[in-house]
């Protein structure tokens, strides 16, 4: 018997996606294309427009130019059926200061098909000890927990988290990710995040994009990106005088077996240092400019 093929599994797609504000490009055409059940991190430089375009796949701004689809529809004509499978991290809290947490998680469910419980939710996103007390008098780290406790009331098919973790002490991020990793795991939920914090994209993400001077320039895993970016692993090692060496390249087996080739002995305090995902992001920067200005037409496009 055949498997059952899977239905369309990308979950959004973007094509040259453009975006000015005024006389100001910011997007140059970005290209994405996100599976569903990935977790997906968009990182970039400041103003290197992650927000914008997260809110042109909600739907909450209006592309310049280019095509997306987002769970099948185009975001500018999303309906309130298609709005229910997305989930977003607002700061909705702003316009309900008075409401007590599970009031107000309870309240938002009311809006969803299928909700999830407010005990549930409080205990998800470590609420449980602020269940009665006003939205009003939580700390700022527990008002970004509420927030994504309400970006995910509705079971979201699509979650889109813009820098979730801001503010989120030790603990709260750790219990962060481990929920990022069940909605994903267990429940198959597809996830849009930005974050500045590497740890974080590496631990949560299965695929980053990078989003430089408007464009994708690099896509894939961890040690995809670090191949496309070219950044080069580090040999270390002592020489019998005593001084020690360093040496950078594409290829560290190959350096240290001849290294080995050519020695009488062991090689004292050999060491490879593979390129971290930090290596990667600074070199793709670097090379990109300052990051947020706009990118000459027909330069090198790696994504
Ligand atoms: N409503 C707006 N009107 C005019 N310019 C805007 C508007 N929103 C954003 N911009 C500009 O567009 C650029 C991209 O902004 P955006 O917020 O998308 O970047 P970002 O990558 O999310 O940045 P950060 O990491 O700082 O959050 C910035 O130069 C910003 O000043």
């Amino acid at each position: 018997m055949t498997a059952a093929v899977p239905a369309d599994r990308t979950v959004v797609r973007a094509r040259d996606v453009r975006m000015s504000y005024g006389a100001v490009d910011v997007l140059h055409g970005v290209d994405l294309d996100i599976r569903r059940g990935e977790v997906f991190a968009l990182l970039g430089p400041n103003g290197a427009g992650k927000t914008t375009t997260v809110e042109i796949l909600e739907g909450f701004r209006k592309r310049s130019a280019g095509e997306v689809r987002v769970l099948g529809a185009d975001p500018e004509r999303g309906d309130d059926a298609w709005r229910g499978r997305i989930g977003l991290v607002l700061q909705s809290w702003r316009d309900h200061r008075r409401w007590r947490v599970a009031e107000l998680l309870a309240h938002f469910g009311t809006y969803y098909p299928d909700p999830r419980d407010p005990v549930e939710l409080l205990g998800l996103t470590g609420l449980t000890g602020q269940a009665d007390r006003r939205v009003e008098l939580l700390s700022g780290g527990q008002r970004r927990r509420l927030d994504v406790a309400l970006g995910i009331v509705g079971r979201p098919e699509l979650l889109f988290l813009d820098e979730p973790t801001t503010g989120f002490d030790p603990e709260a991020r750790h219990r962060f990710h481990a929920l990022v990793e069940r909605l994903a795991r267990d429940e198959g939920v597809t996830v849009l995040l930005t974050t500045h914090d590497l740890a974080e994209a590496e631990r949560l993400a299965d695929r980053i994009g990078m989003l430089v001077g408007g464009r994708i320039r690099a896509c894939g895993t961890p040690s995809d990106l670090a191949r496309q970016a070219a950044a080069q692993a580090e040999v270390r090692w002592t020489a019998d005088d005593g001084t020690h060496h360093r040496e950078r390249t594409a290829d560290p087996s190959r350096l240290v077996w001849e290294m080995h080739r050519d020695a009488d002995g062991p090689i004292a305090g050999l060491e490879v240092r593979r390129p971290t995902l930090e290596d990667t992001y600074l070199h793709m920067v670097h090379r990109h400019a300052d990051g947020t200005d706009g990118a000459a037409e027909g330069e090198e496009r790696i994504a």
